[in-house]
């Protein structure tokens, strides 16, 4: 799958993602895959949460906006969990200056063809049009939740975000049928949130385009309007399929379990990771380890440094927990795991990476979202895909282990099983010559070649 096959480099593209697990991944993805494509690459990022360069010789790395310690903006604010986030918006504030004076100094010594950035970086669309540099947005959510996110205002004139306790959760969302009520609630977005998001969609659709890690067969219903609704090209290219985002990890991956999986049944193993930001309470830890028990069946957990809050969470484990039956791992090479033959299912968050790692892989899913797009991913994957089990109702060890014997053993797991290798086949279809995924890459590399 990796190929960095030598070939004469064209025009530079310079990229430059959030610095957060879920949009580094998909980012240096689609930096490889440019490259593959005879692009040299620019790579711009913080200090903060920034990649192994070394796993990237291939490309120049520039560090900006963070790269004064001793500057008091920066150095007050918090590094770890959702908090860490005021720094994008404060960069959204005040880091204009600083990227022009960059975007400038490359100009000047490089030819360079475009700028492609994060879709939360939306005060890079401004300083690329001042110096009339094309900006690609690469939005690493699917396409389905992008008229969602756009629709916060809509929702709170529906009321939807004051209901009260007897109001119906399961009515479906107006405008979106698909979603149901709850789903929205679940997103925990709030009028609050309309800025940063409205901000997002506005600047992402005054771009020369935008780039999805995605596929069409996954977008339906629905996929037509929404492009039709987007006043810029979109290309909608599956990352995992052309590089894996392993050299991108921000967490030191263990890999000292694959002796023990090697050994484990074709399909007999639940692989449970709920990606690189949520985290749970000690009871719904408990919830977790008591579903897994119940279940019955064999386990490879990775339990993220800081998952838990608190710290005593290691004394919650039952006496043998998780011995023979399971493995426990802080941080693994996720998208080898989804590719390994003994993988059955895969209970997650619904992050959008973790999610579509697991249909190009063909692996069934349970999922349990925390929020954003996470219950919409979630509603999909369980209404419209049909690969899998929402757990709705939260953490709780029943539902948590019906739900994984559902996927793992029950007849009704046989049909989501087929219909998560059938998706996968579908995208594999779409990536051969003339298919939707093929001719989209296609045609983002003409439309960059006509910068
Ligand atoms: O042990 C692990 C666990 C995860 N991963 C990788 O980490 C990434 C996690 O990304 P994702 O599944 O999208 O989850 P988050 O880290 O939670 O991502 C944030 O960013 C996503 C993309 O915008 C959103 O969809 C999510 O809701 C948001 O929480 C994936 O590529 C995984 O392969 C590993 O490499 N090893």
């Amino acid at each position: 799958m990796e190929n960095h096959t030598v070939v004469p480099r064209h025009r530079r593209i310079i990229l430059f993602p959030l610095p957060y697990q879920g949009h580094v991944n998909p980012m240096l993805q689609l930096a490889n895959l440019l490259y593959s494509k005879g692009f040299s690459i620019t790579i711009l990022h913080t200090n903060f949460n920034k990649p192994k360069t070394s796993n990237y010789p291939h490309f120049t790395f520039k560090f900006i906006l963070d790269n004064d310690p001793h500057d008091e903006r920066y150095s007050k604010l918090p590094l770890q969990g959702m908090g860490s986030f005021a720094r994008v918006l404060l960069f959204n504030e005040c880091g204009a200056d600083e990227l022009r004076h960059q975007l400038e100094l490359e100009l000047s010594e490089k030819d360079v063809s475009c700028l492609v950035t994060d879709a939360y970086w939306y005060f890079t669309q401004s300083v690329a049009d001042s110096l009339s540099l094309p900006r690609l947005v690469l939005r690493t959510t699917s396409l389905f939740c992008f008229p969602v996110f756009g629709s916060i205002s809509l929702f709170h004139d529906l009321g939807y975000f004051n209901l009260s306790d007897n109001a119906n959760m399961e009515e479906q969302v107006v405008k979106f049928p698909v979603l149901k009520v709850k789903d929205i609630i679940k997103t925990g977005f709030k009028l609050q949130t309309n800025s940063i998001l409205s901000n997002m969609v506005k600047h992402s659709e005054a771009s020369s385009g935008i780039i999805w890690n995605s596929f069409k067969e996954l977008e339906e219903p629905g996929l037509e309007t929404i492009l039709r609704d987007i006043p810029v090209p979109s290309f909608l290219i599956p990352f995992p399929k052309h590089f894996t985002s392993a050299s991108s990890s921000l967490l030191e991956q263990d890999r000292t379990f694959f002796p023990w999986l090697d050994k484990q049944a074709p399909n007999s193993v639940v692989y449970v990771s709920f990606g690189s930001v949520s985290q749970v309470d000690e009871r719904q830890f408990l919830e977790i380890v008591h579903g897994l028990v119940n279940s019955e069946q064999t386990f490879l957990w990775v339990i993220r440094p800081g998952f838990v809050e608190g710290s005593t969470w290691l004394e919650s484990f039952p006496d043998g927990f998780p011995g023979e039956r399971g493995r426990i791992v802080n941080w693994a090479p996720q998208q080898e795991v989804l590719a390994h033959e003994a993988i059955g299912a895969f209970w997650t968050h619904g992050g959008w990476n973790s999610t579509f790692e697991s249909v190009c892989e063909g692996v069934a899913m349970i999922c349990s979202p925390f929020y954003g797009d996470q219950p919409l991913n979630a509603r999909y994957m369980s209404d419209v895909w049909k690969m899998g089990v929402y757990l709705e109702n939260g953490w709780e060890r029943g539902e948590i282990a019906n739900a994984i014997r559902k996927v793992m053993v029950n007849e009704d797991g046989k049909e989501i099983k087929e219909r998560a290798r059938n998706l996968k086949q579908k995208l594999n279809v779409s990536l051969m010559e003339g298919g939707y995924s093929y001719e989209s890459l296609e045609s983002l590399i003409a439309y960059i070649n006509s910068f």
